[in-house]
């Protein structure tokens, strides 16, 4: 009878390991001596120590090959929230995630650490220091997040101490830093198309940004302490920056470290959440004549307006977070590793 190799507590498996966090994950898993195993839909990178399976979440006998011989597993893959496909977001993070967790539990995977999101308890309506005991959103802001609160219930649900499957949700929060695809990008392109000359209400909304390497040490300190006689199992985590910021002081920051002028004029809130709402619902109705994406929709509008930030005392108290890398000194690195973005580059 062929002997079945005992997964090594130091293999682990990266799904979505070539995106923004989950390559960040990667190299500091490497760097803790991990050996690891990235399944993606795209191979972005290659570096030492790191096997690539490029394939599709929603297909398990893809997705196996990743998982032999690991004993866990990361999985922050999803479409971006920007894409705003609906029958694709269902794909992916509703029936992939559903495959994730069959996958795992066929590959004897001990532990399953997801990316979900603190967006799972936001309608568009201030949360201030928000637990994680706050309802799931009823009515949630857009398709990705009805799908990412879907995803979170399906992962920990799927946790059972008696089959020796852990399961644990990390929620960030506005994850930036360097290589982030959507964040940066977004705002310096609408600043280089003259479009970030306003303040959406009052300007005095506070929100978390979470610099990317403490959302990577959320989600190590996560899975090393995901054991059966952890409190953790089954349960979500939101992991911040803890210094939540006002949204357009932290766009300013950004902005002006860039080169570019900080937006100053004020716009009422109401009457810039109508606009998105109108020119959204007209993007969707002349879809199959002309295609445009708008800059602010109402997700944006929400949240770029209103206060969304989240207590991270659960992960203090459960597995000792506390985050590695201040919010000033994240915004100096993130806006350093972007010359390219630089005004006049
Ligand atoms: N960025 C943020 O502010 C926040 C992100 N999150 C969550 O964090 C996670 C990581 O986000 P982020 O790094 O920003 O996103 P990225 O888009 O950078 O990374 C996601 C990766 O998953 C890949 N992927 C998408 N669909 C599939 C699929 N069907 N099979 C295999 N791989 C797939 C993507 O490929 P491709 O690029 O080709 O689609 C990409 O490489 C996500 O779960 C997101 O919901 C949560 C809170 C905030
Ligand atoms: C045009 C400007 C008003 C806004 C430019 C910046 C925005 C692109 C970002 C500000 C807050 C960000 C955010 C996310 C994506 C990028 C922003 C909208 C998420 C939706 C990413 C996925 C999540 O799970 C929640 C994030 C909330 C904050």
């Amino acid at each position: 009878m062929a002997t079945r190799i005992r997964p090594s507590s130091k293999r682990c498996a990266v799904i979505g390991g070539s995106g923004f966090l989950g390559r960040h994950l990667v190299e500091k898993l490497l760097d803790r001596g991990y050996s690891v195993a990235v399944f993606d839909i795209r191979q972005s990178y290659e570096v030492p120590g790191v096997t690539f399976h490029q394939g599709d979440l929603c297909d398990q006998q893809a997705l196996l090959p990743a998982l032999k011989d690991v004993s866990l597993v990361f999985h922050c893959a999803s479409p971006a929230p920007a894409s705003d496909d609906r029958a694709l977001f269902e794909r992916v993070n509703i029936q992939g995630t559903q495959t994730v967790i069959k996958a795992c539990i066929e590959a004897r995977v001990q532990k399953l650490v997801l990316t979900s999101s603190a967006s799972v308890v936001f309608e568009g309506t201030d949360i201030k220091n928000g637990r994680e005991d706050l309802p799931y959103a009823k009515k949630p802001i857009d398709y990705y997040t009805q799908t990412k609160i879907v995803q979170e219930k399906l992962v920990l649900e799927a946790c059972d101490k008696q089959k020796g499957f852990l399961t644990v949700a990390i929620r960030p929060h506005g994850i930036f830093g360097p290589r982030d695809p959507q964040l940066v990008p977004i705002l310096v392109d609408t600043a280089r198309r003259g479009k970030m000359k306003f303040i959406i209400g009052d300007g005095s909304n506070l929100v978390d940004f979470t610099f990317v390497e403490n959302v990577v040490h959320g989600h190590i300190l996560a899975a090393e302490h995901l054991r059966t006689d952890s409190p953790i199992c089954g349960k979500p985590y939101h992991i911040t920056n803890d210094e939540p910021i006002r949204f357009w002081d932290f766009m300013s920051e950004v902005l002006v470290g860039l080169g570019y002028a900080a937006p100053r004029y004020h716009l009422p809130y109401a009457l810039v959440y109508g606009l998105a709402l109108l020119l959204w619902l007209l993007s969707l109705i002349l879809r199959p004549l002309v295609s445009f994406k708008p800059t602010f929709t109402p997700m944006r509008v929400a949240l770029a307006g209103t206060h969304h930030y989240y207590s991270c005392e659960r992960a203090k108290e459960d597995m000792g977070y506390k985050p590695v890398v201040s919010l000033k000194e994240g915004i100096e690195r993130t806006v350093k590793s972007y010359p390219h973005l630089r005004h006049g580059a």
